[in-house]
């Protein structure tokens, strides 16, 4: 089974999440461009990266949702199998549907680039098995549009099914509910502003964020 990168112009944390998952969890991983319409069908689980596709125009995720991989992706994620958007990868899973809400400008209409922190806000998934409930953790954030939306029905959904994975302990960007990251209901989508792949070994200042990849291999991924 692979670990499915997904590269599209404008990806710029692709290679560290390759390093993450090949170098420190060897774990078979490829990149699959956006221009493909097919994932290999060994996939275990889609990955997508940080970065500005197609330079954040229009709003950050708003060319991405339309590539041709994104088709597979869909079908994929149908299918219960796990997908994970990371900052721009946020932004694009909320442009294409895949989870609820949007991400808007942070309220300063600052770009933000600091350490975070964070509290995990439910362990019951397969990508925070790891970590121990309400655990304070600490992850760089860099984005300019992380202010998550949603209006208050889909906030009580999110909220009655758990769906909130990452909150943030100190707002950072205006975020409804201090939220970081979230899953789709069935549990099989996540989305995160806050970077993991940037915090997975010593020498970056925390490794708080392998614990994330580490649940995914877990899981049976
Ligand atoms: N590191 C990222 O993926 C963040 C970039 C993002 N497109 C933004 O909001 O600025």
């Amino acid at each position: 089974m692979e670990y499915v990168i997904i590269q599209f112009p404008g990806s710029n944390c692709d290679e560290d999440l390759y390093y993450v998952l090949s170098e420190q969890l060897h774990l078979p991983v490829v990149f699959i461009d956006y221009r493909q319409t097919e994932l290999p069908i060994e996939t275990a689980a889609v990955l997508i990266p940080g970065g500005f596709s197609y330079g954040d125009y229009l709003r950050a995720g708003a060319i991405a949702r339309f590539a041709p991989i994104m088709t597979a992706i869909k079908t994929f994620a149908a299918t219960g199998r796990p997908v994970i958007g990371i900052c721009n990868g946020f932004q694009i899973l909320t442009e294409a549907g895949l989870l609820p809400g949007a991400l808007r400008h942070n309220d300063s209409l600052d770009f933000i680039c600091r350490s975070q922190n964070l509290i995990v806000e439910n362990t019951d998934t397969r990508f925070t098995s790891q970590y121990k409930q309400n655990a304070n953790i600490t992850l760089p954030i860099a984005h300019g549009e992380g202010n998550y939306y949603c209006d208050e029905k889909t906030l009580a959904q999110l909220r009655a099914h758990h769906q909130i994975i990452f909150t943030y302990q100190k707002n950072p960007n205006g975020s409804v509910a201090n939220i970081a990251g979230i899953v789709n209901q069935r549990g099989n989508v996540l989305g995160m502003m806050p970077h993991p792949e940037r915090a997975s070994e010593a020498i970056l200042g925390s490794t708080d964020g392998l614990k994330l990849f580490e649940s995914l291999q877990q899981s049976g991924c």
